[in-house]
């Protein structure tokens, strides 16, 4: 590649588009992304994912060429794999590296931290205006795996509900609502031994939720007062909350007010350690499911950059 490409390639976007993310009328939707790119003269090169996790090797092909500028064309899905993808190669630093989302997801949750409408065509402006934050990453290790989270991860009632979602997105964003109900019926409570800055809480918990940003759920938040680049997990330790007490705060759940209940205790740390005593719950990151059992979580400070309103 020349010294002209290579500096072309750098200042280009590559877009990794995942076709079956959230409503299937990708088709048109494309058309619509190109037409508005093109209309803002903003230059790209272009894959379609094949099938689950391509996004990883798509991005790390990327950045091998010399793209720095990538564009996620997805849900939180999509963009949790662009995320370990960039995390796990080793072409560039991750800080030289800028992700922005056109969100096609059925959640988009990471998106609602930052104020990034779910539309296409604002998507599109904020890409041009290329307004960015550094924001940190988490790295999560569970007994088999090591793997990244841009936006929140967790253990317990959350990961139940993102394992009945597999069936379920179909549907839609109902899909979240028909699994949290399914998950107030059925789901059952086990005792956590959480380790962070030399405590150590013993407790009968519903799900423990490690954020770096604010929403997961499909708009659901449990945690408050985020800054998504001071180094710090803000976790959440729903501890003994039964059916009723969710069912009587379901408006807290969505305004974060949740937060204040006095079954839920909140704490800033940089690293934490869940080791659930007696069964194996699920867990998920970034709405993602991925595995079941212990946690050891550490943040990577500043990581990436990405587009923000
Ligand atoms: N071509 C493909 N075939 C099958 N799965 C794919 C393909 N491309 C990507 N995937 C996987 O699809 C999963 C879901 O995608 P994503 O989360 O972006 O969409 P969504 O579920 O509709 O949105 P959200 O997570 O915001 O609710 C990701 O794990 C991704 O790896």
């Amino acid at each position: 590649m020349s010294q002209l490409d290579k500096f072309s390639v750098y200042n280009s976007w590559f877009i990794i588009a995942n076709p079956i993310a959230g409503n299937l009328k990708f088709s048109i939707q494309w058309k619509e992304i190109k037409q508005l790119l093109n209309n803002k003269n903003i230059d790209y090169s272009f894959a379609f994912t094949q099938f689950s996790k391509h996004e990883i090797e798509l991005v790390q092909n990327a950045i091998q060429k010399g793209f720095r500028n990538i564009i996620s064309i997805g849900g939180d899905g999509t963009l949790h794999n662009v995320v370990n993808g960039i995390m796990m190669q080793r072409y560039a630093k991750t800080s030289d590296i800028t992700i922005s989302v056109i969100p096609l997801g059925t959640g988009n949750d990471w998106i609602k931290t930052y104020n990034i409408p779910n539309n296409i065509e604002k998507a599109v402006e904020i890409i041009h205006k290329k307004n960015t934050i550094l924001q940190d990453i988490g790295v999560l290790k569970t007994e088999s795996k090591t793997i990244y989270f841009n936006n929140v991860a967790g253990l317990g009632y959350d990961g139940y509900i993102v394992n009945k979602l597999k069936t379920l997105k179909r549907f839609g964003s109902i899909a979240y609502l028909i699994s949290g109900i399914a998950g107030l019926l059925f789901y059952k409570k086990t005792i956590f031994k959480i380790i962070f800055d030399n405590k150590v809480i013993e407790t009968n918990c519903l799900m423990t939720i490690i954020g770096i940003c604010k929403f997961s759920g499909g708009g659901m938040q449990f945690t408050e007062n985020v800054n998504s680049s001071d180094g710090l997990f803000d976790i959440t330790i729903a501890k003994d909350l039964t059916i009723l007490d969710l069912f009587f705060n379901l408006k807290k759940l969505y305004s974060g007010k949740i937060v204040h209940h006095k079954k839920v205790e909140t704490h800033k740390t940089k690293t934490i350690k869940v080791i659930p005593q007696s069964s194996k719950p699920f867990i998920q990151a970034d709405g993602e499911l991925i595995g079941t059992g212990t946690i050891s979580v550490d943040i990577v400070e500043k990581a990436i950059n990405f587009c923000v309103n």
